[in-house]
């Protein structure tokens, strides 16, 4: 990691590095809209009216629709995940980063590697730099779980996050096979072109306070490079924001829902029906941050491509095919570019 933690710049904020701060661009960073305050809302959908019998089913595939084709982002509710065990999910994310610095730093991620604990890799000097503290790990195919870098304190951890896991894994299919079925697809088409060793990343934010929040971001502006991404909000401080219409709203916190988005790879394989949303964090003064983002991604050995049935001739064909999309995405992120441009033709 680089030679300080954010947690440690934040006690010293005065004498910021310099790559953290946005001169001039930070004007405005915290006064996005609500949806509510322009009259819209970020959809929220009810998972089990998903798979209820017919008629509720069809309204909720229908909201579905129009929330992927509008947002981009909905907030899932009646998902099956007790508000008891979201608040252990944050608890125990929240006992990891008040640990001392050296039982943090035994998980630290290698200096190129991108699993572990750690803040972002520099790729070159003048990268802008996000004020957030990470925990990266592999959650998914089992056999490639890197134990190294999981953190084993506190001591109910793992455990927690491998039942977090298996719960995001089950409704990550109900998800897609949803999205399908609101396309008028097969239902497994999203679900096959994963392939059978899918893999999911999980990814802890942690976003100490600032007083130059104005000027700083906790993730500058990006879409994500997964499938579909999970995020598990802070309970009480808000900092997410989607860009829609060149206006950055905030996605309000709703306690026990997960924030899910489409990402990159849906883009690709809905033939851009669905999009990936633009969205960044910002850092609120006094108050410190926590989220959690799982990532999906298809098997990295299978390739990725429109479906068939979403290219016509009203509808040419948008993307090319891509392979192992996680690889370049970091890369490109880091620059400030956005991965999707290599595959669009
Ligand atoms: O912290 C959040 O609410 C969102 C995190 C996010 O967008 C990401 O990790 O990609
Ligand atoms: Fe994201």
């Amino acid at each position: 990691m680089g030679s300080k933690s954010v947690q440690e710049l934040a006690l010293n904020p005065e004498n910021l590095p310099n790559n953290y701060i946005y001169e001039d661009g930070g004007v405005g960073f915290r006064d996005a809209l609500l949806p509510s305050e322009s009259d819209i809302h970020i959809p929220v959908i009810d998972i089990h009216n998903l798979t209820s019998p017919s008629t509720t089913q069809q309204q909720e595939l229908h909201k579905l629709h129009s929330a992927l084709s509008s947002w981009e982002f909905f907030q899932a509710i009646n998902h099956g995940m007790t508000s008891l065990f979201l608040d252990k999910v944050r608890e125990i994310s929240k006992q990891f980063f008040d640990l001392p610095k050296e039982e943090k730093q035994k998980y630290a991620r290698e200096p190129n590697g991108i699993e572990g604990y750690g803040n972002d890799v520099i790729y070159s000097q003048n990268q802008r730099l996000d004020w957030t503290d990470r925990v990266y790990l592999k959650v998914q195919p089992e056999d490639q779980r890197n134990f190294k870098v999981w953190p084993q304190k506190p001591n109910d951890f793992r455990s927690t996050i491998l039942q977090y896991t298996e719960s995001l894994k089950q409704l990550s299919e109900v998800i897609l096979r949803a999205m399908a079925k609101s396309l008028n697809l097969e239902e497994d088409c999203f679900v096959k072109e994963c392939g059978e060793r899918g893999s999911m990343f999980l990814r802890f934010n942690y976003y100490p306070p600032c007083p130059m929040a104005d000027h700083v971001l906790g993730l500058k502006s990006h879409a994500d490079g997964s499938t579909i991404t999970f995020v598990l909000q802070d309970k009480e401080v808000e900092g997410l924001q989607v860009l829609k219409d060149n206006q950055w709203f905030k996605i309000p916190i709703i306690p026990d829902a997960l924030v899910i988005n489409v990402g990159d790879q849906i883009e690709i394989m809905s033939n851009g029906i669905f999009q990936s949303p633009v969205h960044r964090v910002v850092i609120n003064p006094e108050k410190e941050r926590l989220s959690l983002a799982m990532f999906c991604v298809p098997d990295s050995e299978k390739e990725i491509k429109p479906v068939d049935k979403l290219v016509n001739e009203s509808r040419p064909i948008l993307y090319r095919p891509v392979k192992n999309y996680v690889e370049i995405y970091f890369q490109y992120y880091q620059q400030g570019k956005r991965p999707i441009e290599a595959s669009k033709i």
